[in-house]
């Protein structure tokens, strides 16, 4: 089978014209009536109008004697005026007032004499202290318009005035199906080839939050007439169908053609990324909308094209997104195709926002929980460059972004046990790290984009760490080296050692597949050091060119058996179960900036490494030695 010809219209439009279509076949919101105290959140399908008043009958408004004001009026302070008990009526508040008064007087405003009587100093005002019938609410009075959010304070107000049951928008109903033979339900022990379903668990919680009702479909295997049958079976029982994956033009991706049957496909192609093989169909009045597989890619259709649909459904005010003005940090660089949604992780280093662009990719769905804010580059635009001001809709508050702390370096798993520490001393606080090596951290800082830099850079020359190159680096000062933690670096291997690796030089040894860290990382420096101390050509190591991020990453390869030996920390062996040949100890220090040192997140930190609770942390994850942690290391 051929690949089919996706149309790349600009989403804008895609937008527009999708919604004209659905509503010319009938698509809209329905009503329902529900108990007035289940309204909240709710949305008015049409005007409100109160039954009775409220109050409904005149009522005191103070504890105190109802009394005829006329026979106040003479009181002052110097000729007070005595009431016999017939002349007044005790009442507290709320009560009502008898026909023959028309005034309140408070408690403490009288004085109440032996023989029952009371006496006054003051003249009552007519009406004064008395709630009017129909003070809050006139019996045929709108309470509230169509198409307004109930709020708790419209419940009471339409309970006072007699409303106990309202007619508002129906919660439109979104039914998802996942699709796919490799897909099954949720598990922990899924087998090579499986995935598991958790797009519908992502899609459901989006369409709730935007006032939704979600159903998630037995996920249906990539046979045709199944998928057809099921989003019959949905289209019957839903107002909008999400149809997952299949959208693209794969052998088994029948999405379109199931739509096209069923109703019909107004465009297959949408010129965004991700997510450009959505597919935007109908049937009748019935949203049927074909969503890419990836994860990041659904996330951004159904964001872009299904939310509006909700939008209008249930009247809501169009979202006001914020934007704000960002540097970004790295380069990106995009399709002229595509108008592109690129996730990124924010931050605020002296007194500038910082934009770093987080992983693109379309099945990378912790970028998304991961990101702060989404840089949206228009169709027709190249990208752009690293240090460019650029404006970036938030996903995070302003507020968060203030509070954390940027560390930008080399990856150590620790730092996520300090951020998790941070956050749990002070939940104001954050910690975003972005692992691109130590030097890239040198870098980071000295464009002023981080608070902190996480580094261990061998000196070849006398064996010592770090120092040489803060000197080297900042030749003026203006940072900090702040002690942190000795590291345990290794050779990470298969659990048993099948290969017999012993020493470093064995990673050259015929049949050993090595998985390397980043150029400008730590690990790789020493990596590199370490061949030519030992003579290895670096040509004759197999997969010295395959490069991770992380420690955790190169654990993984070698953990999943896509590589047998990586250099890295003791800790990152631990996590993944495999075995380890120390190498050396090495000192993992973190840079911080003068501007930055005396910041509250910042100083919160050198708290933590100083505490014992992070020496006990620290040493139980083993790897490790904890000598001075925050302490400033004299340069
Ligand atoms: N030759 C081409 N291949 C692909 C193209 C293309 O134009 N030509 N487009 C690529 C793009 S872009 C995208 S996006 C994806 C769209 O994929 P499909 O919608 O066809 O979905 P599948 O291939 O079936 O699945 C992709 C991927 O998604 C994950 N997945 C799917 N369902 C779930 C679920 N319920 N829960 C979690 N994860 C799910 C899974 O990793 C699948 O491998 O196609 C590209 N290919
Ligand atoms: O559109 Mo795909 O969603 O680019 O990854």
């Amino acid at each position: 089978m051929g690949f089919e010809y996706l149309t790349n219209v600009p989403l804008a439009q895609a937008r527009k014209e999708y919604l004209e279509r659905l509503v010319s076949g009938g698509f809209g919101s329905k009503t329902e009536t529900i108990p007035v105290f289940e309204s909240c959140g709710r949305v008015t399908a049409k005007a409100v109008y109160a039954h009775i008043c409220a109050p409904h009958y005149a009522a005191s408004a103070m504890d105190g004697v109802a009394v005829s004001a006329k026979e106040t009026f003479s009181a002052t302070e110097t000729t007070p005026v005595t009431l016999k008990p017939d002349q007044f009526l005790v009442l507290d508040t709320g009560d009502p007032i008898p026909e023959d008064k028309d005034a309140v007087i408070m408690v403490e405003d009288i004085v109440k004499n032996g023989d029952g009587s009371i006496t006054i100093h003051a003249a009552a005002a007519p009406w004064q202290h008395i709630r009017q019938i129909g003070e809050d609410v006139c019996a045929g009075e709108m309470i509230l318009p169509s198409h307004m959010t109930v709020s708790p304070a419209a419940i009471g107000a339409m309970i006072a005035g007699g409303v106990l049951e309202i007619e508002v928008i129906r919660k439109p109903v979104v039914g998802i199906i996942p699709t796919g033979d490799e897909i099954i339900p949720p598990c922990t022990d899924p087998k090579p080839g499986d995935i598991l379903e958790f797009n519908g668990s992502i899609f459901s919680a989006m369409v709730r939050s935007w006032g939704a009702e979600a159903v998630v479909y037995p996920i249906v295997p990539d046979k045709f007439d199944q998928i057809k049958e099921m989003v019959a079976k949905a289209a019957d029982e839903c107002d909008m169908v999400i149809l997952n994956a299949g959208s693209s033009a794969g052998r088994e991706d029948f999405s379109a053609r199931v739509i096209r049957e069923l109703g019909e496909v107004l465009y297959h192609g949408i010129a965004i990324k991700p997510g450009k093989p959505a597919i935007l169909g109908c049937r009748g009045e019935k949203v049927i909308l074909g969503v890419p597989g990836y994860p990041v890619s659904g996330i951004i259709v159904i964001e872009q094209l299904l939310k509006p649909l909700i939008d209008h459904w249930l009247k809501a005010p169009a979202a006001t997104d914020t934007y704000v003005n960002a540097t970004l940090t790295r380069p990106v660089v995009s399709g002229l195709k595509y108008q592109e949604f690129v996730r990124v992780r924010m931050g605020c280093v002296g007194g500038r926002l910082m934009a770093s662009p987080l992983s693109r990719g379309s099945g990378v769905v912790s970028s998304f929980m991961k990101a702060d804010g989404i840089l949206e580059v228009p169709q027709g635009l190249e990208g752009y460059e690293a240090g460019e001001e650029v404006s970036v809709r938030l996903l995070s508050p302003l507020e968060k972004l203030h509070n954390t702390l940027v560390i930008i370096g080399s990856h150590d798993p620790l730092l996520d046990e300090l951020a998790d520490m941070l956050h749990l001393e002070d939940s104001a606080l954050y910690i975003s790290s972005s692992h691109v090596g130590s030097m890239g951290g040198i870098m980071a800082i000295r464009r002023g984009e981080a608070h902190m830099a996480g580094c261990h850079l061998l000196d070849t020359a006398d064996g010592s760490y770090n120092k040489a190159f803060i000197r080297k680096y900042f030749p003026k000062g203006g940072v900090k080296l702040v002690s942190c933690v000795g590291r345990q670096q290794g050779l990470m291997v298969a659990k048993g050692n099948p290969l017999q690796i012993r020493k470093f030089a064995d990673i050259a040894k015929d049949g050993v597949r090595y998985v390397n860290r980043q150029k400008g990382s730590g690990t790789r420096i020493l990596a590199d050091y370490l061949c030519m101390r030992e003579n290895v050509d670096t040509a004759s190591v197999y997969g010295y060119d395959r490069e991770e991020l992380t420690h955790t990453s190169v654990a993984a390869q070698i953990a999943s058996g896509s590589a047998d030996v990586g250099m890295g920390i003791y800790s990152a062996a631990k996590l993944y179960d495999l075995d380890f040949i120390p190498i050396c100890i090495e000192e993992y220090d973190l840079i911080v900036p003068d501007h930055a040192w005396d910041t509250p997140m910042v100083q919160a930190l050198l708290h933590i490494l100083k505490s014992d609770a992070f020496r006990e942390k620290i040493l139980s994850l083993g790897g490790y030695t904890v000598d001075n942690p925050g302490q400033i290391i004299p340069l």
